[in-house]
């Protein structure tokens, strides 16, 4: 079974700092966002975790492996380099919707994101011990996105159809399984994913081409941290395009019962 741990990252009180004394410039807003998601990322990537910005305000981050008093140096970093602050919770599930739903929680419970006295919550629970198959990562990426999109089409139009296929993709895994799947960057997704056998990623891939047209290759990691599972991927989507094959499964350890 896996185990997922999720950190919710929230900005606090951002809302009313972004229109406060004024509205604020947006391309300012942007690097501001921007920038502190690339430290979020580099924090966590470092300790071998994985995050997504999502909505920029709000990030979500697998933390397989990374303990409060990490996230308590991040939130004091934030804080020495930074005009706003961030509240952190975790939780932990063996389906990652279940994690994320329990992480959200406890920051929903001490107040408003827009609350001006909420600020820095670190709440939550931490795996003490990982193993190697906590984690499943589903690396997805369109077949051939340069040749069909990318060389042929204007780049909006060709944000449409891989915005189509995320946006497909991503509802389908939620609803169907409780997985968590994010576009991050140029034809790619990765799905943090409860245990799904590979009939479970044909099934969605199909879902994607009925559903919108868009053809879809998937490589699926297992590891004890996101880098782990999510680097083991990235090597089963290479037998993908090698053997052109839409599913491949690596890195699933064997079973010690
Ligand atoms: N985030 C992320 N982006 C990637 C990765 N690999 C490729 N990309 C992005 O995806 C774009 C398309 O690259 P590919 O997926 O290799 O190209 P393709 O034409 O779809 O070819 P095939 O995937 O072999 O079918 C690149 O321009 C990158 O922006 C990856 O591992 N992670």
């Amino acid at each position: 079974m896996t185990t997922t741990q999720v950190t919710l990252v929230q900005i606090d009180n951002y809302g009313p700092w972004t229109v406060t004394p004024e509205p604020r410039r947006e391309m300012d807003l942007q690097t501001l966002q921007s920038r502190l998601f690339a430290d979020i990322a580099e924090y966590l990537g470092h300790r071998d975790g994985y995050a997504f910005f999502t909505r920029f305000d709000n990030m979500i981050t697998v933390t397989n492996g990374i303990d409060g008093d990490a996230h308590a140096t991040l939130q004091e970093s934030i804080r020495n380099r930074y005009p706003v602050t961030v509240s952190l919770g975790t939780a932990v599930s063996d389906r990652p919707v279940d994690a994320l739903e329990e992480a959200n929680h406890r920051i929903q419970l001490e107040g408003s994101a827009q609350d001006e006295h909420r600020t820095e919550v670190l709440a939550g629970e931490y795996l003490t011990e990982t193993t190697p198959s906590d984690l499943q990562i589903a690396h997805f990426d369109v077949v051939n996105a340069t040749g069909k999109y990318t060389d042929r089409l204007n780049e909006f139009d060709t944000f449409i159809n891989i915005e189509r296929a995320y946006a497909s993709l991503m509802e389908y895994l939620r609803e169907a399984h409780g997985a968590l799947s994010f576009f991050v960057g140029g034809d790619n997704i990765i799905a943090v994913c409860p245990d799904l056998n590979e009939s479970a990623f044909t099934d969605a891939v199909d879902h994607v081409m009925n559903d919108v047209d868009v053809d879809l290759q998937v490589g699926v990691g297992r590891g004890a941290t996101a880098h782990e599972a999510g680097f083991a991927a990235k090597h089963a989507l290479e037998d993908c395009r090698h053997d052109g094959t839409s599913v491949e499964i690596t890195g699933v350890p064997a079973p010690t019962d």
